[in-house]
């Protein structure tokens, strides 16, 4: 199994470049770079037709010029338009003008981009003809602010043309460490150079990257740069999912309780409770908050349904707390349970309005590194005393506060999940796609990380694998034809088990569940 795809943050990268410009010229290294983007255009790029390359005023527009250069060189039809002043450019992307213009690669200076108020928006010139794709250099790690004044409109028209359009290292107008974009090159595809970025998969980094693609340009980590930051890959907690002897029994697989289901929504607790069956919990109890719980579930009778009251809680190995639960006075309770010096002995997922309740605790309750919580953008702000925009403006930053103030490890939900450690590791999954945007994946991803908990997975290997197998779970029923519009939550569990079943066969050579 591989290991894991370390992400960079923008200070790291200029690192490892600043470490690679001791031992040779930093135009070797643009080389390098505009060398790989040549051979992934050569590859990705349809053929027949102009690329055209849009070089900016940095050294992202260098990485540009000589790709360019370079296909220029091989045969491919290419134009530049390079949308600066060519006696502005930093040196290496000089270096590289020069370079294209003695090859004669076919170019034109545009006006450079600036904010001009009160002027008529800039109108980029006729696309060339049989244009095949759009090569974005304009703006890279660079990117100092958001993207103003004409830049915006460049962007849209591009954006606008009916051609895929790759990116080199990141599109331009993304933020490489917290994918935020005001206005961003819509990609088909990225290659990212050195290493990858944070920005790329999280927020609206996947909307705005397509496929990533990553070239290390050869350059190696100088010391006192590590990775702070991982891909949530299996191999991240493949070596922790349980195994599965013969000589067992569901006592070896964990007690799991589910509470919540207040009046009127009893199915959130059941939707998590179904996704911890066939994520293999031995024994998975449901207890409800309301005063009429259904006597069983018809469509799964092995689960255990009861009132919440009548939970035994010591013999249970983990609880999830939220589904359903309502911030009703039967709910303050279980939350109460948590506090320092009451003993317990189950792993907590907190999800929900148990997140709701936690964020409203006078004293926060006892929680440690093995519990899990798993708000969404809004009750992470809750619990942040912040606001969406905060949260969603650096997700990273805002799961890392979250796994400090709270001393358990953190699950900020949405499109590219942040997963946090209160040691300071983090993670982001890649796995997922925007069929999960319907009212109860989140129940389902609550019972499954506690199917892994009640299974003794530790609380950072079971959030990442649950998380990433929830994901995962969605892209395969999305490939099958299901979605994207759609997908219902309870779709979820039996593809989850499927692909957790592929994954312990590729990680033991033999079937887990
Ligand atoms: N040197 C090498 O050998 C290697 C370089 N590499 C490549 O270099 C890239 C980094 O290059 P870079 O540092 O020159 O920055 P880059 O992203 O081109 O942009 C800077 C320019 O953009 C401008 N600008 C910024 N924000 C803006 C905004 N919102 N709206 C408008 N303008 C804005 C900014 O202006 P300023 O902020 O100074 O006013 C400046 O002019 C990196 O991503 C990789 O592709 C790698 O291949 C490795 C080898
Ligand atoms: N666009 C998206 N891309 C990837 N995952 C998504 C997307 N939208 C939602 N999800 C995932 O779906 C789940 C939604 O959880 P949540 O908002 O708590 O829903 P609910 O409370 O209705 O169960 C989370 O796991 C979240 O990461
Ligand atoms: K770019």
């Amino acid at each position: 199994m591989d290991t894991p795809t370390p992400l960079y943050l923008t200070r790291q990268i200029r690192a490892i470049e600043a470490a690679a410009f001791q031992r040779e010229p930093s135009y070797a290294v643009m080389t390098r770079a505009g060398r790989a983007a040549a051979r992934w255009l050569d590859g990705v790029a349809p053929g027949g037709g102009t690329l055209l390359f849009v070089a900016g005023p940095g050294n992202n527009g260098g990485d540009a010029l000589v790709a360019a250069t370079m296909l220029h060189r091989a045969g491919r039809a290419v134009r530049v338009w390079l949308l600066a002043p060519p006696e502005r450019l930093p040196a290496d992307a000089s270096q590289a003008w020069h370079d294209a213009c003695v090859a004669k690669v076919p170019t034109d200076i545009l006006p450079p981009p600036a904010p001009a108020a009160g002027m008529a928006p800039y109108v980029l010139p006729a696309f060339p003809p049989r244009m095949s794709a759009i090569v974005d250099g304009l703006l890279g790690i660079g990117l100092s602010r958001a993207v103003e004044g004409d830049l915006v409109t460049v962007i849209e028209q591009l954006n606008h043309a009916p051609v895929p359009r790759f990116a080199l290292d990141i599109p331009s107008g993304l933020q490489a460490d917290t994918g935020v974009a005001q206005q961003a090159i819509r990609a088909t595809a990225t290659l990212t150079f050195i290493g990858a970025k944070p920005g790329l998969y999280t927020g609206q980094g996947r909307d705005f990257a397509g496929t990533v693609s990553t070239d290390d340009l050869g350059l190696p980590l100088p010391d006192g740069v590590t990775a702070e930051i991982m891909l949530n890959e299996p191999a991240c907690f493949a070596h922790a999912l349980p195994a599965r002897l013969h000589a067992s029994h569901k006592g070896s697989f964990g007690n799991l309780a589910i509470i919540g289901g207040d009046a009127g929504m009893c199915g959130a607790p059941l939707l998590g409770a179904r996704a911890a069956l066939r994520l293999g919990a031995g024994r998975v109890h449901v207890g409800f908050l309301n005063d009429a719980p259904p006597a069983f579930d018809v469509q799964h009778p092995e689960l255990m349904l009861r009132a919440a009251s009548q939970i035994d809680r010591a013999a249970m190995d983990a609880i999830v707390l939220g589904p359903g639960m309502g911030q009703g006075t039967r709910a303050q309770p279980w939350l109460d349970l948590l506090n320092a010096g009451t003993p317990r002995t189950a792993r907590h997922v907190l999800d929900a309005d148990a997140l709701n309740l936690l964020a409203q605790a006078r004293t926060p309750p006892h929680l440690n590194e093995q519990d899990v919580l798993t708000p969404h953008p809004l009750e992470a702000a809750r619990l942040l005393s912040g606001n969406i925009a905060m949260v969603q403006t650096d997700r990273l930053a805002a799961a890392r506060a979250l796994s400090k103030r709270y001393g358990a490890v953190s699950v900020l939900k949405g499109s590219g999940t942040v997963v946090a450690a209160p040691d300071g590791r983090l993670a982001i999954n890649p796995t997922g796609n925007a069929a999960l945007a319907t009212a109860g994946t989140g129940d389902v991803l609550a019972g499954m990380t506690g199917a892994l908990l009640a299974q003794g997975m530790p609380g950072w290997e079971a959030a990442l694998a649950a998380v990433w197998l929830h994901g995962a779970a969605a892209d395969r029923l999305v490939a099958q034809g299901a979605g994207m519009a759609g997908l219902a939550a309870g779709d979820l569990a039996c593809a989850a088990r499927a692909v957790y079943r592929e994954l312990v066969e590729l990680m033991q050579g033999s079937p887990g569940l």
